[in-house]
């Protein structure tokens, strides 16, 4: 191991589960290999400041993050500045990108993944100056989000339970316009994506030719909500019906609402939104893969 000082970086909310046993066996593993120990639970406030002056503070040369996307989100803006890879233990409710990266389902494969030498160098969004590494869209997921946001459930239930009232008081179809390198068009969507990845946190297999290292996102264009065609995602279907989902590749994008619409970056509610400049940054998140 090429390292000497870990930094585990715990959200105590994310996931609605406890991470005691999580962060014992890192513990544990760490010191077996006599390398330094630290921990920083977030609140929710002021994170990434205290995060950047642990790094520094301890000569940090790796971080792992114990939770959902929304806290792999708040550890990049600050390691995409050091030149070590982060480490992922997925403890969210929707481990978007744990699922892209095929990261494994147990905790002791997970830490050896977190503390190996493997590593993908990911592609980094940023929508409107907000890095994304995984999903972002505008429409009735970011609704959804929103929605649950200010519930008190929290998990995949408190999900689940939110989609009814969502549905009903969703005003989609959104309209909107979009503009690539390669191309100007109108659009009428249920929902529109930008991914950096193929896949949603829930295994829906919505854009099944994205890479997260390619230099490339796609914007996804969901023009009705049809359960069956949602089912063939969730099934790993490979050919989406482009009548259900249109995919325009793009390197950097701008897209105009016709009215607000909710918007959502990697699972963190951002607000309504008219316009949004894309575009992928020159610097890359390495993160530690199997
Ligand atoms: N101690 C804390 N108390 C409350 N919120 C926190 C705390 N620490 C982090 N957060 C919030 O947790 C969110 C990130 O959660 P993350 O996406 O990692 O997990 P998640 O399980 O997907 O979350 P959620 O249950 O909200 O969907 C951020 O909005 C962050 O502000």
């Amino acid at each position: 191991m090429n390292f000497k000082e870990v930094l585990l970086v715990v959200n105590p909310i994310s996931g609605n589960t406890d991470k005691k046993g999580i962060i014992s066996e890192v513990q544990k593993e760490l010191e077996m290999h006599d390398i330094g120990f630290h921990q920083y639970t977030t609140t929710g406030e002021n994170d990434r400041e205290e995060i950047k002056s642990i790094i520094d503070k301890k000569n940090i040369d790796r971080v792992i993050v114990a939770g959902g996307d929304g806290t792999i989100n708040l550890v990049a803006k600050v390691v995409k500045k050091y030149n070590f890879p982060i480490g992922i233990i997925p403890a969210g409710s929707a481990n978007g990108l744990a699922v892209n990266l095929k990261l494994p389902d147990e905790l002791s494969e997970q830490i050896e993944t977190a503390m190996g030498d493997n590593h993908i160098d990911l592609d980094i969004l940023c929508l409107n100056n907000i890095i994304c590494l995984h999903m972002s869209d505008l429409g009735i997921n970011a609704e959804l989000i929103k929605n649950y946001e200010t519930s008190s459930i929290r998990g995949k239930f408190g999900y689940l339970i939110q989609s009814i009232p969502t549905l009903i008081q969703s005003e989609f179809p959104f309209k909107f316009k979009i503009e690539t390198e390669n191309c100007s068009k109108n659009a009428s969507a249920v929902l529109l994506g930008f991914a950096n990845a193929s896949k949603y946190g829930t295994g829906a297999n919505v854009n099944p030719k994205g890479e997260p290292n390619d230099g490339i996102f796609e914007i996804l264009i969901f023009k009705k909500l049809s359960l069956s065609d949602i089912l063939k995602t969730l099934r790993n279907e490979t050919d989406p019906d482009p009548d259900f989902v249109e995919i325009i590749p793009a390197k950097k994008a701008k897209v105009t609402c016709v009215k607000p619409v909710s918007f959502q970056v990697d699972g963190e509610y951002i607000g309504k939104e008219s316009e949004i400049e894309i575009k992928i940054l020159p610097e890359k998140l390495r993160i530690a893969i199997p």
